[in-house]
């Protein structure tokens, strides 16, 4: 005898053969109820097909110094057009697209200022960096079937973040890179959102030292050391970016924070810290990568000691598409790891002896969770 499948599977083929049928499609559209439901769906569909046009509408505002120049003070159709090279039906043309995702918004007497999404955009340091930043991913999307269909890696991504790859075909990290920079520079321009989020959620000042394993340039621990200054800091990273770490931190006054150099793949990781930090680390790793660090920071850690895991993570309620679509093809680009739920993440930390696993939550899941453990 054939089993019954189960209840959800029965309910949801059923709701797709009604969702797919011709019929139902002009008969939810004339039920005033279903009407409302119908049109939201058609909405959020119609936004997701044609989505790449508002991107490179962004984009090109953002390239065309529009954002930049609206930020300090409103301007007419023609300036823009004459400080963004263009002739003036394309600027118009421009102007209405930024217009109708809410970038630029109309004034009296053919005159510009930001839209409300603009004007945030413009205070958001790092979301422009990922604009930008963006132009190589969109470049390694452009065939996705062909991205899917040669394996992980061999793109843009994947040389811009030169640590990826290697890692994912278990070669050793390059520790003479000059990409660092390049990658270090992206991270920190974003880190401030991702750091706020932290500072917000957890008391740093109840930690004596903490050490960020994979720390960039240090612009996390640069935002803990204004906020706790009686903590002690210590970074680690590749000896090409520890290297920077070091210049960056002297010049910012933080001499006091310790960077020291080493793969965390081929190393052990320095001791005396009571608090470790993984931010935004882990989800760039496979699981036996993972694994192996977990154990590391579990056994540069003393008894009592606290790891705290940051980053956007699969499965978040409300920001699905950032873990699992965003970063899921993301990282398929870059080569190696993938974004993780807060499940898979307390079955690797219960593996290697961590407990008292929790997650600490954060103002915008979207940017960063935040896993606690307890060695
Ligand atoms: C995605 S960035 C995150 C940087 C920083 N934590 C932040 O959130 O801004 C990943 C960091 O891990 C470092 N990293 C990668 N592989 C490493 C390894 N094997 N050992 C030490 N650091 C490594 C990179 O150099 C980079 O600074």
């Amino acid at each position: 005898m054939i089993a019954k499948p189960p209840f959800r599977e029965r309910f949801l083929l059923w709701r797709n053969a009604w969702l797919m049928s011709p019929k139902f499609q002009r008969t939810s559209m004339r039920l005033p109820l279903l009407r409302r439901v119908a049109q939201g769906h058609a909405a959020s569909m119609f936004g997701i097909i044609t989505g790449f046009v508002y991107t490179k509408t962004l984009t090109a505002a953002v390239d065309l110094g529009i954002i930049a120049r609206l930020a300090s003070a409103p301007a007419g159709t023609a300036d823009l057009a004459a400080s963004a090279g263009l002739d003036l039906p394309a600027a118009s043309r421009l102007l209405a697209a930024a217009a109708a995702i809410d970038l630029v918004e109309p004034l009296e007497g053919d005159r510009w200022t930001l839209g409300q999404r603009g004007a945030a955009l413009a205070g958001n340091a790092g979301a422009l960096a990922m604009i930008e930043h963006h132009k190589i991913f969109y470049d390694d999307l452009a065939d996705p079937v062909a991205l899917l269909r040669r394996g992980r890696g061999g793109g843009k991504l994947a040389a811009f973040w030169s640590y990826a790859e290697a890692a994912g075909r278990d070669e050793p990290a390059s520790a003479a890179d000059p990409a660092t920079d390049a990658y270090s520079a992206l991270m920190a321009a974003s880190q401030p959102m991702v750091a706020e989020q932290m500072l917000d959620a957890h008391d740093f000042g109840r930690h004596r030292k903490l050490l960020d394993v994979g720390g960039g340039h240090g612009a996390f621990l640069a935002e803990v050391a204004a906020r706790h200054p009686g903590l002690a800091l210590a970074l680690f990273d590749l000896p090409p970016v520890a290297e920077a770490a070091r210049a960056v931190l002297d010049s910012r006054g933080l001499a006091h924070v310790e960077a020291h150099g080493g793969s965390f793949r081929d190393d052990p990781l320095p001791t005396g810290a009571d608090l470790v930090t993984l931010v935004r680390i882990l989800h760039d790793h496979d699981d036996a990568v993972v694994a192996a660090l977990l154990a590391k920071v579990h056994a540069a850690l003393p008894v009592g000691g606290t790891l705290l895991i940051a980053e956007p993570m699969a499965g978040t309620k409300g920001a699905e598409a950032m873990g699992d679509a965003y970063f899921g093809l993301y990282l398929w680009a870059m080569g190696s790891g993938r974004p993780r739920t807060f499940k898979a993440y307390v079955a690797l930390l219960e593996s290697v002896g961590f407990h008292h696993i929790r997650e600490v939550e954060t103002a915008l899941p979207m940017v960063t969770r935040m896993v606690l453990a307890r060695k």
